[in-house]
C-alpha cells in the first residue's frame, strides 16, 4: 500500500448532479491524493457511478468543479482527458474481440502515438509491441499475448482493458466496479493487479463491495443519498458510526 500523503492530484468542488428533478449527487467536495489509492463506496444509487462519470468527463456536473492538478477541467470533452493523463476503463467498446491481446495493446499505443506522427517508420512500430509486451505481462497476461480478444476469460478481458487504459500512461486511472461479474479468483487477481499499478500512478476506484477495497485501499470516500458521507482511511471509515448506520441492515460485502 502506498502512502498516500502525497500532493492533491484531484479535487471535486461543490459537485452536484440533477437528471431531470432528481438529484444524484449534491455538494461533493473532496481531495485525491497523488500516488493513493482511493475507493468510492457506497450503497445502491448512492451516487457512485454518477460521480465516477464526472470525474472521468462522460458527463458535466450540474454545479461545481472538477480539477486536475490545479487546471479546472470540469465539462471539457472526454477526449482531452487522456491528453491530460487520466484514463479509465473500462471502455469495452474499445476492444477489438477478433485481433489478439498483444495486436488490442498495441493498436492502444499506436492510437496515442500516431496522432503526432502517423508516418512513424516501421522500426519505431517494432518498439510498440515490445512495449505492448511489457503492458501485457504487467496485467498477466503476457502467456495470454496471442488470444484473441474474445476468447479470453471475462477476468482476462477486464485486465486487457486496463492495459489498454495504460496504453495512455496515465498519472490518474479511474476504475468503474473493476471486480464486478467476477468469480472469487478472478476477484482475488484483479485486486492484486491494481495493488499492483496503484505503486506506480494514482488509481481512483468505484466499488460497490465495501469488504473487497477495505483491505487495499488507502483512503475511503463514502457517498450516500448523493452526498459524501465520510472520507478516511479504512479504520476510520470502519470505526465511523454514521457509516456503520448506513451499512447496517445491508447483506455483508
Ligand atoms: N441518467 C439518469 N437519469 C435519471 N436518474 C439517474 C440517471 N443516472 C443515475 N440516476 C439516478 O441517480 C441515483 C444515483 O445513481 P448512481 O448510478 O450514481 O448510483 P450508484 O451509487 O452508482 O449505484 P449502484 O451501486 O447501484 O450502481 C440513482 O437513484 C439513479 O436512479
Amino acid at each position: 500500500m502506498s502512502a498516500g500523503g502525497g500532493e492533491v492530484i484531484l479535487r471535486t468542488e461543490n459537485l452536484g448532479k440533477r437528471f431531470g428533478g432528481f438529484t444524484a449527487l449534491k455538494g461533493v467536495s473532496a481531495e485525491f491524493r497523488a500516488g493513493a489509492l482511493t475507493a468510492i463506496i457506497g450503497p445502491n444509487g448512492a451516487g457512485k457511478s454518477t460521480y465516477f462519470n464526472i470525474l472521468s468527463g462522460a458527463f458535466p456536473p450540474s454545479e461545481g468543479r472538477v480539477l486536475f492538478e490545479g487546471r479546472d477541467i470540469t465539462g471539457l470533452p472526454q477526449h482531452r482527458f487522456a491528453h491530460m493523463g487520466i484514463a479509465k476503463s473500462f471502455q469495452i467498446t474499445n476492444v477489438f474481440p477478433e485481433l489478439s491481446a498483444l495486436e488490442n495493446v498495441r493498436i492502444a499505443l499506436q492510437a496515442r502515438v500516431s496522432r503526432y506522427d502517423i508516418w512513424r517508420p516501421r522500426a519505431r512500430m517494432t518498439g510498440l509491441v515490445e512495449q505492448a509486451g511489457e503492458i501485457l505481462a504487467t496485467v498477466g497476461l503476457w502467456a495470454r499475448r496471442d488470444r484473441a480478444a474474445s476468447a479470453l476469460a471475462h477476468g482476462e478481458q477486464r485486465a486487457l482493458e486496463i492495459g489498454m487504459a495504460l496504453a495512455a500512461q496515465p498519472r490518474l486511472l479511474l476504475l468503474d466496479e473493476p471486480t464486478a461479474g467476477m468469480s472469487p479468483e478472478e476477484t482475488r487477481a484483479m485486486m492484486e493487479l491494481i495493488l499492483r499499478l496503484a505503486r506506480e500512478r494514482t488509481v481512483i476506484l468505484v466499488e460497490h463491495k465495501m469488504k473487497l477495497v477495505m483491505g487495499i485501499s488507502d483512503r475511503v470516500l463514502v457517498l450516500h443519498h448523493g452526498e459524501l458521507l465520510a472520507e478516511g482511511t479504512p479504520d476510520e471509515i470502519r470505526r465511523d458510526e454514521t457509516v456503520r448506520r448506513v451499512y447496517l441492515g445491508q447483506r455483508e460485502h
